[in-house]
């Protein structure tokens, strides 16, 4: 048996949950599943259509974005997903999708803001959007990557990437991550449905004020223990 079975399989099912969810069109996003031990993840092939994907299609990458099996070209976010694997730990599971209305909050370079406690359920802080393409990125200097992108915003804000599972990339598209695939996969599905009441909360009332921090922490600390408050 592969020793990539596992992965391979965990990924297939992630990946597969992107157009149940409403999450992707035809093959827009992808879905990463990392064995620690092993020191790679099983990733979607590049441009490959949902309906023809299989655990054996998916491409084995080691955490400095070489393949290591798989006849199919990685996805084309390959190098974001190796960056962050390499640099996080703790993160088992990654997901791009290009939901419509992160999508859409992504290409104003808006962070969302923390409207309601739908929001504060998962995360206190407004969610962030790292800035777009830098031109040293865009001529491929891997320091530039989106992973680092993506990396050096939250740092710049002190958030935790245990805390803080998901983000928006300027110009581009959501990521989301987590300890397992299926967590990632759960917290693309929260953005999109956060992105969407926002924007709607912005139509019905122009410049609408964001949820009291005070009020954010009594939430989260009530649905999730004392002392688990990490505001901004
Ligand atoms: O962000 C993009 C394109 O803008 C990519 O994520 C595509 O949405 C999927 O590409 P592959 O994974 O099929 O290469």
């Amino acid at each position: 048996m592969s020793k990539y079975k596992q992965i391979r399989e965990e990924a297939y099912e992630a990946n597969m949950q992107l157009p149940k969810l409403g999450l992707v069109l035809f093959t827009f996003g992808n879905v990463s599943a990392a064995d620690r031990e092993l020191g790679v993840f099983a990733i979607k092939p590049s441009g490959v259509p949902y309906e023809e994907l299989s655990p054996k299609k998916m491409v084995i990458v080691d955490f400095e974005g070489v393949t290591v099996e798989g006849k199919l070209r990685p996805s084309s976010d390959t190098l974001t997903h190796a960056v962050l694997y390499k640099h996080w730990e703790k993160v088992g599971g990654i997901v791009h999708t290009h939901s419509t209305y992160a999508t859409a909050w992504a290409q104003t370079l808006r962070s969302i803001p923390n409207y309601g406690t739908t929001h504060a359920d998962h995360t206190t802080v407004d969610i962030p959007c790292a800035p777009p393409m830098s031109d040293e990125m865009i001529q491929g200097n891997y320091e530039y990557e989106t992973g680092f992108q993506i990396m050096n915003c939250l740092a710049e804000k002190g958030f935790s990437y245990e805390e803080v599972e998901m983000i928006l990339v300027g110009n581009h598209a959501p990521f989301t991550w987590g300890k397992t695939p299926a967590k990632a996969v759960y917290n693309s599905a929260v953005l999109e449905n956060i992105a969407h009441m926002a924007y709607l909360s912005e139509q019905i009332r122009p410049h609408n004020p964001k949820m009291k921090d005070a009020l954010i922490k009594k939430h989260f600390e009530r649905k999730h223990g004392p002392d688990s408050y990490y505001g901004q």
